[in-house]
């Protein structure tokens, strides 16, 4: 089979190879599609628990001790601003130093934050204050306590001295009224100790100011022995309260201490708060980022389902439009090619009507192709061995083939049919004297004369075997035979092929039997044949060189 490149090119295009390359690359893209979608998300997972483990919990976590930290730092700090003995002011400043260093070095452990830094160096510098104030106002109680403690002496000196038993009965009163005023003097003095209000404190100061003063006026009317115990106690009393440094003046500045350290106190604990705030925020700000990125992969996740799913769904398409596509364009069409082959086989004629430009169309022209060039190699096969090779006319086999198709057809037609049996006489001493290549010659001539007297195309002439010819006659009744006969046996005179050694003639010669078949009494090939043989026994007998008609 002949086929064009430019064909051959052309149907490659939609060849088998190509559908099934393509099928392949198909799934193998949306294959690797998927793939990368799943790696790819899975790897963003991946990222994401790797924060949340590594970052997000460790952060909370952190968060989580910083604020208790900072809780019990916030007791500490309220138990430093709260200490009523130097000693428990160092223990209180102690604990407080040892849990803001526990608090940086946690912070800084978790990794190094400016800011964070400079808020808990901002508390630090407020502890040390705080740790001064409380200092400052713990020696202010003490002076204040001294000061009341000299002040409780002084009264109790001047009270002893007035109500001891040698004034007592002389106690004028003028003397036991100044007596009275002092003491109310020294009872609003001790007033501004338990004031919490430093202008109270201030009020008392002035009116302590001005009753001591009155106080001090009012010592010239007091007896003259008592004269100078009475300014030695208002002077000394003036010296205790009044004055910079007086009683009423430090417990103002004890208030303002006070207050300064609560103020102190609550600056430094709102510090404090914030920095707990600011560690929760970053642990806050951390976890919200993380949650934004899950939240979002989330996000993508979601839609990548959808596109996965339409991938899949896309793959199962295309893969079942390639399954459908095999069945119709390979199997079904293989099978018919099967079927048609099969019919072939047993014995229907070819018709392989299988279309298309690809590799099973190829092979339906290729299996049409060899099925021809088989039959047409069969059918010169045939022809060969239906052929004798001598002579080149037909064979026995030829003769046994269409003898009994013409006595068929003698019945259906109602015609005869006559055999002419032939034998060459003394053909062995032909082949003996002349030698075998000059007897094949002579067969060869032999069977040129009978085929030149074939008068109608229906008769047939057959090389019977050796040196023996068939001559069959449809439509022949005897009569006609034997005039075949007289014309076969002049026409090999005619050509007078020389043979000395006959008995009979100078040149070849040939006896025949003649047989006829009679539709209205028919016999079979075989028959006809043996009749045929009877007879030209029957001439050989006779001389040779003569036809005899079978006669039952
Ligand atoms: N050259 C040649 N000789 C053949 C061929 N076929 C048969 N013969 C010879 O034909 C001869 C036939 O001889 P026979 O059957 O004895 O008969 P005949 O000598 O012709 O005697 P009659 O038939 O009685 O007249 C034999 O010698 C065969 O060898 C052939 O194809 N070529």
């Amino acid at each position: 089979m002949t086929v064009n490149k430019k064909n051959k090119r052309v149907w490659r295009l939609y060849s088998l190879n190509t559908f099934f390359v393509s099928l392949l690359i198909f799934v193998s893209v949306l294959l690797a599609a998927i793939a990368t979608l799943v790696y790819e998300r899975l790897k963003e997972f991946d990222v994401i628990l790797d924060e949340i483990s590594t970052e997000s919990i460790p952060a909370a976590l952190h968060s989580n001790r910083v604020n208790s930290q900072v809780n019990s730092l916030t007791y500490l700090i309220d138990g430093l601003a709260q200490s009523s003995t130097q000693a428990s002011r160092r223990i209180a400043n102690r604990e407080v130093s040892a849990k803001v260093s526990e608090i940086m070095a946690m912070i800084e452990q978790h990794g190094k934050d400016e800011y964070l830094a400079m808020h808990i160096q901002s508390m630090k510098d407020e502890l040390e204050h705080l740790n001064r104030l409380i200092d400052q106002r713990l020696l202010l109680d003490d002076t204040i306590n001294k000061r009341k403690t000299a002040l409780y002496k002084s009264y109790n000196k001047i009270m002893d001295f007035m109500l001891s038993p040698n004034h007592r009965s002389n106690l004028s009163p003028t003397s036991f009224l100044w007596t009275i005023e002092l003491a109310d003097i020294v009872a609003t003095a001790s007033e501004s100790l338990t004031s919490e209000r430093i202008n109270q404190v201030r009020q008392i100061n002035e009116l302590v100011d001005t009753l001591l003063s009155k106080q001090y006026q009012s010592i010239d009317n007091l007896p003259e022995k008592m004269k100078t115990k009475a300014t030695q106690v208002t002077v000394e009393l003036q010296r205790l309260l009044l004055g910079e440094s007086g009683m009423i003046n430090l417990r103002s500045e004890q208030l303002r201490l006070m207050g300064r350290s609560i103020g102190r106190g609550h600056f430094v604990r709102n510090l404090v708060t914030d920095i707990a705030n600011l560690s929760e925020f970053r642990s806050y700000e951390l976890n919200n980022s993380i949650q934004l990125e899950t939240l979002k992969t989330s996000q993508r996740i979601k839609q990548q389902i959808k596109l996965l799913g339409l991938l899949s769904a896309s793959a199962v398409l295309g893969l079942l439009i390639a399954v459908y596509m095999i069945r119709h364009r390979v199997v079904n069409r293989l099978n018919k090619l099967n079927k048609k082959i099969q019919s072939h086989i047993d014995g229907e004629p070819l018709q392989v009507d299988i279309r298309g430009q690809d590799e099973i169309a190829d092979i339906a022209r290729s299996f049409r192709y060899f099925t021809r060039t088989i039959e047409i190699q069969q059918q010169q096969l045939q022809e060969l061995s239906l052929t004798d090779g001598l002579t080149g006319i037909a064979n026995r086999r030829a003769l046994d083939e269409h003898l009994p198709t013409y006595l068929q057809s003698a019945i259906r037609h109602h015609w005869p049919v006559s055999l002419l049996l032939m034998d060459v006489d003394y053909f062995k001493p032909y082949n003996d004297n002349y030698g075998h290549n000059k007897g094949d010659e002579c067969l060869q001539q032999i069977a040129k004369i009978l085929t030149r007297c074939k008068r109608r195309d229906e008769d047939f002439v057959a090389r019977y075997g050796g040196e023996e010819f068939v001559f069959v006659l449809p439509q022949s009744d005897n009569r006609g035979a034997e005039l075949v006969a007289t014309l076969l046996q002049q026409a090999i005179e005619e050509q007078r092929i020389p043979h000395e050694h006959s008995l009979v003639a100078d040149h070849v010669t040939m006896s025949i039997g003649i047989a006829t078949f009679h539709y209205d009494d028919p016999i079979s090939a075989d028959q006809l044949l043996k009749n045929a043989d009877t007879a030209l026994y029957e001439a050989k007998n006779l001389g040779r060189n003569r036809f005899v008609s079978f006669i039952e």
